[in-house]
């Protein structure tokens, strides 16, 4: 299923997105957040513009849908497609004052906005407590629809600033007491994001920031999720900040690998019992199966270091259908989608919490929301402590062992069940795992591809039988 936007609506700013083109084309594909890296921006569509502060003002705001449409390949003259639907949140002043230089998109020449300097609204505190209040008041602005959890007070006149961490989307912090994740890449229908933490929430799990708030947009009879406040988790670390402390310091994260283990296990009994699971048997493996091995070939046809391996790695998934026509079964359910260490915050406390569910963001919608076997968590975690493992020099001997060792036993004291006592599906899971990274990698982070290609050899590598 596709996740376009298929029909666009009108505006109430004729000309703007015209006027704001030119500086889009050249800000955008700057952007950590912009999806579309590496394939020419050919122009946009304006899908809905909603004035947040009006037009005339000192500072008006603008929250744009566009869609960016880019040709499949650069050849010269090929059609534009119908792109990916992006979220902006575009601020316009006379004048920027310093402190806003690093959000500078540019200077408008023409249309609604000429003469004004136009900029990332979330810098700006003004702009971005529009949002909390719209949020704390459940306004309804134009087709934009905000909403709270009305268990959750929250304040007004609480101080804004841009989350710092490198992120898919955007995300302000207010008063270390809410952050608010504005989601960039936005699709139709119901978003993960939102759906899972609502749901463990209503099951009491307390791994998990139970939503306080969020925005959308009705466009064409279909809902976009916009954004999901939750409570701030003041103080805590991520996990592979910690990971990477205790690495520096020759020392083993075994013990905070178990606990992570643990509340794996409880965010999945959590979601087992929430929502609906189903056996796997020999028809949906093998859909399952020919997802991974497509997965792999299209990697390998877009990155040349993986083509080598691909034979050897296709057995991975091979093996898996055998043993499905062998008449094994598993158990799928909804899970994180991907799980990795910056994905867990620990809280001064010394309690782990997951955050970020909305699966891989390349996906679609409908794909990241199907249940799936739990192993997929647990090799994405697993891969991540190979990663951690990777980034420091000199090497410390055994420290991805001992971590995978012990978030599997921490799994298996909540679950009874050990990950390990599966290794099939393991390994086809790690290895499904480590060509997503392989891909992410040399699109967004070519310096890091060696260390997915170097799972990729051990996994590649001919198995003890
Ligand atoms: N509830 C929270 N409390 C504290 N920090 C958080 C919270 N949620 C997210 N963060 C911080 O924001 C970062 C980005 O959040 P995340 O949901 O992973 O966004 P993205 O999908 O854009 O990567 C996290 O790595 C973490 O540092
Ligand atoms: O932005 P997200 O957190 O949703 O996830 C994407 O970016 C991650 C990197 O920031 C990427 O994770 C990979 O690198 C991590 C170290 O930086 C490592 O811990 C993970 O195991 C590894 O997969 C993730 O795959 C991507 O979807």
């Amino acid at each position: 299923m596709s996740d376009a936007v298929t029909r666009p609506v009108t505006t109430t700013s004729p000309g703007l997105l015209a006027s704001l083109d030119p500086l889009l084309r050249e800000w955008l594909p700057r952007q950590r957040w912009f999806a579309g890296k590496g394939r020419p921006v050919a122009g946009f569509t304006l899908v809905a513009a909603t004035e947040l502060l009006p037009a005339g003002g000192k500072l008006s705001l603008h929250h744009l849908l566009v869609q960016v449409h880019q040709p499949l390949t650069p050849a010269q003259g090929a059609p534009p497609a119908p792109g990916d639907c992006y979220q902006l949140l575009i601020g316009a002043r006379e004048a920027l004052p310093p402190r806003l230089a690093p959000a500078l998109i540019g200077h408008v020449t023409d249309g609604p906005l000429a003469g004004r300097t136009v900029y990332e609204a979330l810098y700006d505190p003004r702009p971005a407590d529009v949002l909390l209040e719209a949020l704390r008041t459940q306004a309804r602005i134009g087709g934009l629809r905000f909403e709270r959890d009305g268990q959750l007070e929250i304040r007004s006149g609480l101080v804004p600033r841009v989350g710092t961490a490198e992120q898919s989307n955007s995300s302000v912090v207010y008063g270390d007491t809410f952050i608010l994740k504005l989601l960039r890449r936005i699709v139709p229908g119901v978003n993960p994001d939102l759906e899972l933490p609502l749901a463990l929430a209503h099951e009491g799990c307390p791994r998990v920031p139970p939503p306080a708030g969020w925005m959308s947009a009705e466009l064409s009879g279909q809902t976009y999720v916009l954004g999901v406040l939750q409570p701030y988790l003041q103080g805590a670390a991520d996990g592979w900040e910690l990971a990477l402390r205790e690495l520096a310091k020759g020392q083993d994260f075994g013990a905070e690998a178990r606990a992570l283990g643990r509340a794996t296990a409880e965010v999945h009994t959590a979601l087992a019992r929430a929502l609906p699971t189903l056996t796997l048997g020999p028809p949906q493996l093998d859909v399952l199966v020919d997802g991974m091995t497509q997965r792999l070939d299209a990697a390998a046809q877009a990155v040349p270091a993986l083509r080598p391996y691909a034979p050897e790695l296709r057995t991975a998934f091979t093996a898996l259908a055998d043993l499905a026509a062998d008449g094994c079964t598993w158990t799928a359910q909804r899970v994180h989608g991907d799980l990795h260490l910056g994905q867990c915050l620990r809280s001064p406390s010394g309690q782990w919490w997951l955050i970020d569910f909305e699966g891989e963001p390349a996906k679609p919608l409908a794909e990241r929301r199907m249940p799936q076997p739990v192993v997929r968590d647990i090799a994405g975690m697993l891969r991540s402590f190979d990663y951690a493992a990777h980034s420091v020099q000199p090497r410390v001997s055994g420290w991805a062992d001992t971590c995978r060792a012990a978030y599997c036993s921490g799994y298996a004291e909540i679950t009874g069940r050990d990950p390990r006592t599966d290794p099939v599906l393991l390994r086809a899971y790690e290895t499904d795992k480590a060509v997503y990274e392989v891909v992410y990698e040399a699109r967004h982070r070519p310096g890091w591809l060696p260390v997915p290609l170097s799972a990729v050899r051990r996994l590649a590598a001919p198995q003890p039988s």
